[in-house]
């Protein structure tokens, strides 16, 4: 029998075109996304050498970052505008398809891939964009790309990039009710570090990632980046291919079912070889609320801020505790907030807004929050208007927004205003991130939803225990 290979190895021997001793290795890129903000120099770089697009047709673009979400008729901010103008003109001139701030595919870049069946397993796919990581949901090999290299695409459909060493995240046995694909993947970078994946491409296996749905899957992936880490990716199995059946840029009829089997050869053999291997136990994760500036800094809600001296990086920790206006061993159900965002990459996939809809049912957003809703895609906005979820969030005080990344970054009109501490299902909590001197709080939809009607943060399995039935 042939040597077991992780998925990682197949899918690098698929792709490489070039290989010479102390050099990268040039890798074939099967989808190239691109977005306003880190597109405009590699389009002039292309100019300025007279170079064409290689591959057009493996090249998508969209408008997400810089997206009003209020009103699309008005883009105050000149740059962002600016951003939005010369990514129209760069696809025009480069034939490059473009989901334009109007069109039915807009969306953010890591919620349309998979949406429009662009995002497949065994697919090498980059992006100008650090959460790239998300696509490795699907068993692809995806990372985020620097503008630079964002242009040697463009030009030559491939990259230069050294092999990964693999790092195998196992997780085992069962997360409990009310705790999600965001506690888990907080929990793993709490207790690791937002480090502990760099150099690595990391898989998640074990029987709690197997029972994930694609979208839990994909917030997993998504923040694969925020420890440290090139990629994150999960073999394929059925899931992957009953959300991929019917998706419009993919196989359809029987050709599908032959796609499909390739797809599934793909997965790690058993055997293989990782790197290195991690594993965490999934019964013993709460649901988490960060409490610092950096993802890992995380804590069950259950439990408080941590206690300064006693701790080994105490600088970092006072420093966390002062920019998030916070005491030391202060309980994180103590914590109030004004501000609660759910949306971005990581948390804005349809199953993400039933599930805050659910929580948020028959109650009302507290006098002190302002609570925004923000669909990842038209496409979720428009699925989740079908199912009546709009109307849930808009009775009980929510704005429902149009699609774009939105208050994750403070790179449109949607800001959280200094001193502001805002609930977010997104994936970083650095500092000015949400706004100058805004504090910002990662949780999962569930609990973002909970913390809105509340006023401050609760353990959203008490909050709605007739949602987590025993
Ligand atoms: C603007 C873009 C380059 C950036 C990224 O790469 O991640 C953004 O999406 C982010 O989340 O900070
Ligand atoms: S939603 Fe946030 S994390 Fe995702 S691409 Fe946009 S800005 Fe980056």
């Amino acid at each position: 029998m042939e040597k077991p290979e992780t998925i990682v190895e197949k899918i690098w021997k698929n792709h490489m075109v070039h290989k010479e001793p102390d050099k990268p290795d040039l890798m074939y890129i099967d989808l190239h996304l691109v977005h306003e903000v880190t597109s405009p120099q590699a389009f002039e770089g292309l100019r300025l050498n007279n170079r064409k697009v290689r591959r057009p047709d493996l090249t998508f673009a969209t408008m997400d970052h810089n997206v009003p979400t209020k009103n699309r008729d008005v883009i105050e901010d000149q740059i962002s505008k600016k951003q939005m103008e010369t990514l129209r003109k760069n696809c025009q001139d480069f034939g490059i398809t473009l989901a334009d701030m109007f069109h039915p595919d807009q969306g953010i870049v890591h919620v349309i891939g998979p949406q429009l069946g662009l995002t497949q397993p065994g697919k090498t796919i980059v992006c100008g964009d650090s959460h790239t990581s998300t696509h490795g949901a699907f068993g692809a090999l995806a990372f985020g790309i620097g503008t630079s290299e964002v242009e040697h695409v463009l030009a030559t459909q491939t990259l230069w990039q050294k092999p990964p060493k693999t790092l195998n995240v196992h997780v085992e046995g069962e997360l409990g009710t009310g705790v999600t694909a965001k506690d888990l993947i907080l929990a793993i970078i709490s207790k690791f570090g937002v480090r502990f994946g760099s150099g690595y491409v990391m898989e998640y296996t074990g029987e709690a990632i197997r029972n994930l749905s694609m979208e839990g899957r994909m917030t997993v992936c998504n923040m694969s980046i925020e420890a440290g880490a090139r990629a994150g990716l999960i073999s394929p199995d059925e899931t992957t291919i009953e959300f991929l059946r019917d998706k419009p840029n993919v196989p359809q009829g029987d050709a599908f079912d032959e796609k499909a089997d390739e797809w599934l050869a793909l997965a790690t053999d058993e055997g293989a070889r990782y790197d290195e291997t991690v594993i965490i136990k999934a019964e013993e994760i709460e649901p988490q609320v960060s409490w610092g500036t950096n993802p890992g800094m995380c804590v069950p809600v259950s439990g408080s801020t941590p206690q300064v001296d006693t701790s080994e990086n105490h600088d970092d920790i006072a420093r966390a505790l002062e920019y998030m206006g916070l005491e030391e061993n202060q309980s994180i159900e103590s914590i109030n907030i004004d501000h609660v965002f759910i949306g971005s990459c990581t948390n804005s996939r349809i199953t993400d807004l039933r599930k805050a809809a659910k929580i948020v049912e028959g109650h009302q957003v507290n006098g002190n929050v302002r609570a925004i809703v923000v669909p990842g895609s038209f496409g979720t906005k428009l699925q989740a208007e079908k199912e009546g979820l709009d109307d849930i969030f808009k009775a009980a005080g929510f704005e429902w927004r149009e699609a774009g990344c939105s208050m994750c970054l403070a790179m449109n009109d949607d800001v959280v205003p200094p001193g502001g501490r805002c609930a977010s299902t997104s994936n970083r909590n650095f500092e000015g991130r949400q706004g100058n001197g805004a504090r910002t709080h990662l949780v999962s939809p569930e609990m973002a939803a909970a913390a809105a009607i509340k006023g401050h943060f609760v353990d959203v399995r008490q909050f709605a225990a007739n949602v987590y039935p025993a």
